[in-house]
């Protein structure tokens, strides 16, 4: 699978933040999860169970994305935020339900689905930092969660799927449609970049190895099928 990962400006901000999860983004792109999805063997539990997970994520990902753009003072990024936070529900409703659909599951199976340990601990976060951090400390938490399904999209969709259900995923985040969402966010974080002092650069670093840490998690539990253990 070649790299075809985007780093954004070279001295920016967000080039700053990509360093500190690049190793992972390396290990995200060869999971036995992401590999299966578009060479078609990915088991369809594997993907339902991960499609069902997606869903209780994305409704706290909106609340994440929401709390970001009530802390932006630039009236564009509040503007940005605020219709990503629609969307991050939009996408829920509207892909999920075409994906559940062609899984045979319905949204009632979804909501009768417990919130796994990793789903719940990402979110968890997601939603700390975004309550408590600074405005760049919540860009550099959420920014991995577009960053890196983009350059997932690009990656897989050099061979696409030969599962259509997959093929629908993977052409989702590869669309140019989100690649200029991601582009705009990936421009916040660079403008923030001259305001921020080192202490809180640094923290931004940790969130942002995080939440990409996480994101590799969240694959990896719906390919062992991750239950809480008691
Ligand atoms: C877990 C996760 N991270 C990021 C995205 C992209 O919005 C998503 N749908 N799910």
């Amino acid at each position: 699978m070649s790299d075809v990962r985007d780093e954004g400006g070279q001295d920016g901000f967000a080039a700053e933040l990509w360093s500190a999860g690049a190793a992972t983004y390396d290990a995200i792109v060869a999971h036995p999860f992401l590999t299966g999805l578009s060479d078609g063997t990915l088991p369809r539990e594997a993907f339902a169970a991960f499609v069902a997970q997606d869903s209780h994520y994305l409704q706290a990902y909106a609340r994440a994305l929401a709390l970001t753009a009530a802390r932006a003072t630039d009236p564009a990024a509040v503007r940005m935020f605020s219709a990503h936070a629609a969307n991050a529900i939009a996408v829920e409703q509207d892909l999920h339900a075409r994906l559940l659909a062609e899984l045979g599951l319905s949204s009632a199976d979804v909501a009768a689905t417990p919130v796994g340990p990793t789903t719940l601990a990402y979110t968890s976060y997601l939603l700390a930092v975004c309550a408590t951090g600074t405005y760049a400390e919540a860009v550099a938490a959420v920014l991995p969660c577009y960053w890196v399904y983009r350059d997932v999209g690009r990656t897989l969709l050099e061979r696409s799927s030969p599962d259509p259900v997959y093929a629908t995923w993977i052409a989702t985040y590869a669309s140019p449609e989100f690649d200029a969402v991601v582009e705009a966010v990936v421009a916040t974080a660079d403008a923030l970049g001259p305001s921020t002092g080192p202490a809180e650069r640094a923290r931004c670093r940790t969130h942002f190895a995080t939440t990409t840490r996480y994101e590799w998690m969240f694959w990896d539990a719906a390919w062992t099928g991750l239950t809480w253990p008691v």
